[in-house]
């Protein structure tokens, strides 16, 4: 694992954009090489969507040849409501961005059969060859996607019921009114994250120092899905100084004396990371 510690949110944001777009486009990719990019949706990740559109803007970066796969969406919200994941997603990134609209999925809450939709979304990662570079947020209790305490680490694309804690959490989006909050979603599973060639997740601010803590300082656990990534042969976590105030100075001081390393596969004219 790559702990990248930065000062703040927005050099959370900005590291991750670049990392984003080095990967793209050291991939090369073409009509007949796609590069596959899994999503999240949540507050963490716009700063990041705000950078990658810099990036298209400046023609730095090209959606052109990238497919992307959400990580989950809202049951039972119509596409076009304002909290749905799919109207995140086209409000903070696709409609600004040169992507091709066929190339981006993302799970149909409102889908006649919830079941095969979630079947049918682990085919089209299947068939696309799976994810090249799965991007991540955490909620304050450590799940990642919508994979809530006590899922299987080896799940798959699928339903799930939200936890308390989450339906407050994302209140703030809902007026600040628990009822308006759906209270299921579909969502890949962390075994999908899993089994991703690469895993990133942005973690910013003191009310997710916890579960960075347990993220990677504890043993893994399925009460707190994102500790599952410690499995994962390359896991890049980007978090900001709050965010640290629960790991031990150790780790802290470890991974602070590895920026200069980690910052090279950030930098333009580096070939490898
Ligand atoms: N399903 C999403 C997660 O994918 C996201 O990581 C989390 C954190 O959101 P925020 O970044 O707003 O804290 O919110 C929701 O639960």
């Amino acid at each position: 694992m790559r702990l990248i510690i930065t000062k703040d949110y927005s050099t959370v944001s900005e590291w991750g954009a670049k990392y984003i777009k080095k990967r793209i486009n050291d991939f090369k990719p073409s009509a007949d090489r796609l590069f596959i990019l899994g999503l999240p949706t949540g507050s963490t990740p716009i700063g990041t969507y705000k950078k990658l559109v810099e990036f298209v803007q400046a023609k730095e970066l090209s959606f052109k040849y990238v497919v992307t796969f959400n990580m989950d969406e809202y049951v039972g919200l119509p596409k076009d409501h304002p909290e749905s994941y799919h109207s995140f997603m086209w409000k903070h990134l696709f409609k600004h961005i040169d992507i091709d609209p066929n190339n981006v999925h993302i799970l149909d809450g409102s889908a006649p059969d919830l079941i095969a939709e979630c079947e049918q979304y682990e085919q089209a990662i299947r068939d696309h060859g799976g994810i090249d570079l799965f991007v991540g947020g955490i909620g304050p209790d450590g799940h990642i996607a919508f994979n809530e305490p006590g899922s299987s680490l080896a799940s798959r694309t699928r339903i799930k019921s939200l936890a308390q804690d989450t339906i407050a959490a994302n209140a703030r989006f809902f007026n600040n009114d628990i009822n308006q909050v759906p209270k299921c979603a579909l969502t890949v599973g962390v075994g999908t994250v899993m089994d991703a060639r690469e895993v990133m997740v942005l973690i910013s601010g003191a009310s997710k120092a916890i579960a960075l803590h347990m993220a990677i300082e504890a043993g893994i656990n399925h009460m707190w899905t994102v500790s599952a990534l410690q499995n994962h042969p390359k896991f890049l976590c980007i978090c900001d100084e709050d965010a640290t105030l629960e790991l031990k100075v150790k780790t802290v001081k470890y991974f602070k004396g590895l920026m200069s390393v980690h910052n090279k596969s950030i930098e333009e004219d580096n070939k490898s990371s």
